[in-house]
């Protein structure tokens, strides 16, 4: 069983975008990073820059609708999000992408999560992590200053309203990090 999502605290941000964290929420953590590691079927992508392929920086693997995740763990915290904030969200969650990043090298840069639904309605991106610290930058589009959120070994942050389209978020590069995964739930058309 995974704890209670009670004492999950909101930030709200601007235009009806908020962020909800709760640290420390995913239990045998250690076990579900050991367990990605060994499990999740990886993979590196490339895409077109200019005229160059380049390494996405960080592996990659999504769980669509009704496939199996790697530890039932994940699937206890699927559940009890979607119990948590169906009468906001109104729907489950449903997918599970998962990023792996190897070290501080690793990012993703600034983007919302607009393919679907994400770019017209309100919808929630809920997010655990494993592994080492790394931080989350948000920013609101067309300008303004950027928060920074610490997500830690088994921490969850969900972000939500109007978050995907009219803020971004970032996952920045930094000098020194070990290992981080961070395993993301959608709803369904939400990318
Ligand atoms: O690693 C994270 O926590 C964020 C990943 C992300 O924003 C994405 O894959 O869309
Ligand atoms: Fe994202």
């Amino acid at each position: 069983m995974v704890a209670s999502l009670a004492r999950t605290e909101r930030m709200p941000l601007t235009e009806g975008a908020w962020v909800d964290v709760c640290r420390s929420w995913l239990p045998r953590a250690d076990e579900v990073f050991e367990t990605m590691v060994a499990q999740v079927p990886w993979r590196a992508d490339k895409r077109q820059m200019y005229d160059r392929l380049v390494d996405v920086p960080r592996l990659l693997h999504t769980y669509m609708i009704g496939e199996e995740l790697p530890h039932p763990v994940l699937t206890d915290a699927r559940e009890a999000l979607s119990e948590h904030y169906l009468p906001e969200l109104g729907e489950p969650f449903r997918t599970a992408g998962c990023c792996w990043y190897r070290d501080g090298r690793d990012s993703v840069a600034w983007h919302g999560d607009t393919i679907g639904r994400g770019s017209t309605r309100d919808t929630m991106v809920a997010i655990v992590s494993v592994g080492d610290p790394r931080r989350l930058q948000l920013r609101p589009r067309g300008g303004g200053e950027s928060i920074s959120i610490e997500m830690g070994h088994g921490d969850l942050l969900v972000m939500g309203g109007s978050c995907q389209r009219t803020w971004e978020h970032a996952v920045p590069k930094v000098a020194h990090a070990g290992p981080r995964i961070s395993v993301q739930f959608r709803p369904f058309n939400v990318f």
